[in-house]
């Protein structure tokens, strides 16, 4: 059996660009895109979880808003239940620190970036609720 993993990602949008920031080169899922967050931890609620990730990570701090969408994927590692909230930045801006690169993308640049795998169905949310226009091919 695989474990299953809680995982808490912000969707920070301001000025109509989305916060992308990317893992480091050692660890899980090197050098892929994702979003700010992490692990959700005993006793923690997921709003919980992902104001302390954004502090940690980010050194500033965000309101939590509604739920994007919660997805499932599995890694041979275990199976991550990814849960995005809408995300507002109420306090500083983000610092880079346990990441190695971050970028404020608009929601039709996002594919351009490669992302973790269980990110893939979140951005193809934004890019719908964001309007993107996609032509076959
Ligand atoms: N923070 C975050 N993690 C994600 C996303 N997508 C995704 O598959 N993950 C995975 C990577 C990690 O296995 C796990 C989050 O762990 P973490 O960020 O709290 O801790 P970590 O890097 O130390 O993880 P690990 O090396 O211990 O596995 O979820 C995402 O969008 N944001």
């Amino acid at each position: 059996m695989k474990k299953d993993i809680h995982v808490v990602g912000a969707v920070i949008v301001s000025s109509g660009k989305v916060l992308c920031v990317q893992r480091g080169p050692d660890g899980t899922l090197p050098g892929l895109w994702e979003f700010p967050g992490g692990k959700i931890e005993p006793g923690e609620t997921a709003q919980e979880a992902l104001r302390r990730e954004v502090v940690e990570e980010l050194q500033c701090h965000v309101h939590v808003g509604e739920e994007f969408t919660t997805t499932r994927h599995t890694y041979d590692f275990g199976i991550v239940h990814l849960s995005t909230f809408y995300c507002e930045l109420v306090d500083g801006s983000p610092q880079l620190s346990e990441h190695s690169d971050m970028t404020w993308r608009d929601p039709a640049d996002l594919r351009d970036l490669v992302w973790a795998p269980a990110d893939i169905p979140a951005v193809q949310l934004i890019e719908q609720r964001f309007g993107v226009s996609r032509s076959a091919g």
